[in-house]
């Protein structure tokens, strides 16, 4: 019998720990902060037009609502690329390989149809905050600082050295918080025991006939393509109309992509592993069917393929989201463009896809090109020795008394952690935040909205996690009984 997973502490070496309790007024100001910090909208449109007169305000508001962390002798501040900031909280212990902790600054666009409180107005209604940001990705960011700013005035001295890197574009690439941070840690020859960053929930309502929710510490991520697919055309008068057109050609061309799914590639990997820890959780008979993989895949892989939450887990999807033609209503158009956003299973490659998606295109009069384009995320260990996975499942046992499993995923989206692979082989992405399928649509959508409860669960996670983080390297081994 397996005896505990997970780490051990040097206790006689270890300070006392400062109890996650917070006062009524602390818990008024941590909720006020939040909002004030939804209040900026810090709106990334492209890689080119960021708000950036919001992101100062933003540099500007955390200093004031954080002075501890801004004026504490062992954290060094620092802006990168403008608007972005690293900090470096150095602990009691140089042997202690460090952390990062990310989160963004910036938001999504959100226009006001559709919501029942303005995006950008911090609202509190029914126990809810409202606003853009509030699950992505302000409530980390702050809850992160704030959690810091409340160890610090009780007097916390760290032993693990850690970061906190915050990036002002990560809704449109990071290349210039991200990216640049993590050039400067690399410079300066810094290698980290893991990062966490936003990007998986405990996911609640997701699987059918699963009733207890369990947290999702996303372990890989899908890589991406942003494809544009061109047809020119000779153009000419409308009144005589040629037999294809270059709007007929590509719309045949996208279509064909949408109605032909990439390959099932379920078999492997986390999300094996997660549906067989999962296994018992299920009434009869999944249990029996998760317990059995080796005889039950096909069935599974095809039933993960009939939901839109599962189904991305399983394969590479193609998303058409923009399609541009014509110039008048009497022209025949002399070219018609469509981008095709690809997400790619951690089992495929660029190269491959692409491959696919010219053999399903079959049309030498479609050109292809490439964007941008990244492969999947390598794989994040999740066993027993890995440091920053441990330290999410202990944290989350700890403050998720009632969440019982806690199973590696891949991250469906993309995230600012995968510039930090040049620092780590340990990339998590955990945000500790219940999720159900309504508000996972409200992220990039309406009505994005946290509980204040959640926050504050949020700020005592990071609160107790970074305790946490003092523990030695010193996996626990396994303990057999005979
Ligand atoms: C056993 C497990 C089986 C199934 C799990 C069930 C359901 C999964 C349900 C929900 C998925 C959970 C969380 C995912 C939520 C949000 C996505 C996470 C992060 C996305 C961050 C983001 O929006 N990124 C953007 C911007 C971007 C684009 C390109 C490069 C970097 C960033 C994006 O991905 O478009
Ligand atoms: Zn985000
Ligand atoms: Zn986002």
């Amino acid at each position: 019998v397996s005896r505990s997973k997970g780490l051990r502490g040097t206790e006689s070496q270890r300070e006392p720990r400062i109890p996650s309790q917070f006062s009524q007024e602390q818990r008024i100001a941590m909720k006020e902060a939040l909002k004030g910090a939804i209040q900026i909208p810090t709106v990334s449109f492209s890689p080119k037009e960021l708000n950036t007169t919001a992101l100062a305000e933003f540099g500007e508001y955390i200093r004031k609502v954080f002075p501890t962390v801004f004026h504490t002798s062992f954290i060094r501040h620092e802006v990168v690329g403008n608007y972005s900031h690293l900090f470096t909280i150095k602990g009691s212990d140089p042997s202690m390989q460090p952390y990062m902790l990310l989160a963004h600054i910036d938001v999504v666009p959100a226009p006001d149809k559709g919501w029942d409180v303005p995006p950008f107005s911090g609202l509190e209604r029914d126990g809810f905050i409202y606003g853009r940001g509030t699950l992505d990705n302000k409530n980390s960011l702050m809850a992160i600082l704030q959690a810091l700013e409340l160890l610090l005035i009780r007097n916390y001295i760290p032993r693990r050295s850690f970061f906190i890197a915050l990036g002002h574009d990560e809704e449109v690439s990071g290349i210039n918080g991200a990216q640049k941070i993590s050039a400067l840690l690399q410079a300066r020859g810094v290698q980290l025991a893991f990062v966490v960053d936003e990007g998986s929930f405990i996911l609640d309502g997701f699987l059918p006939n699963l009733k207890k929710p369990f947290a999702m510490v996303s372990v890989s991520e899908k890589g991406a393509i942003n494809l544009r697919l061109q047809v020119n055309m000779t153009p000419g008068h409308s009144s005589a109309p040629p037999k294809e057109t270059s709007i007929g050609i590509l719309a045949a061309a996208v279509s064909r992509l949408e109605q032909t799914p990439m390959p099932n590639m379920f078999g492997s990997g986390p999300l094996r592993m997660a549906l067989e820890q999962l296994a018992n959780e299920f009434p009869f008979p999944t249990n029996i069917v998760l317990n059995n993989l080796w005889l039950f895949r096909p069935l599974v892989s095809r039933l993960m393929e009939r939901n839109y939450v599962t189904n991305p887990m399983v394969r590479t999807t193609a998303a058409l989201t923009m399609f541009n033609a014509g110039i008048k209503e009497n022209v025949i158009p002399p070219v018609a463009e469509a981008i095709i956003n690809f997400r790619i299973h951690p089992a495929q490659t660029v190269q491959e896809v692409l491959k696919l998606a010219k053999d399903i295109v079959a049309d030498d009069r479609v050109q292809f090109h490439v964007l941008d384009a990244f492969d999947p995320l390598p794989i994040s260990p999740s066993d027993d020795q890995a440091l920053g996975y441990q330290l999410l499942r202990q944290t989350i046992q700890s403050v998720f008394p009632e969440v019982n499993i806690v199973a590696p995923g891949t991250c469906i989206g993309n995230t600012d952690s995968r510039h930090y692979l040049n620092l780590t082989t340990g990339i998590y992405r955990f945000n500790p935040v219940y999720l159900q399928p309504q508000s996972f649509s409200s992220i990039h959508g309406i009505n994005e909205k946290i509980s204040v409860e959640a926050y504050e669960t949020q700020v005592k996670f990071i609160f107790e996690f970074i305790q946490n983080g003092d523990t030695d390297v010193e996996p626990v081994p396994h303990l057999h009984e005979l």
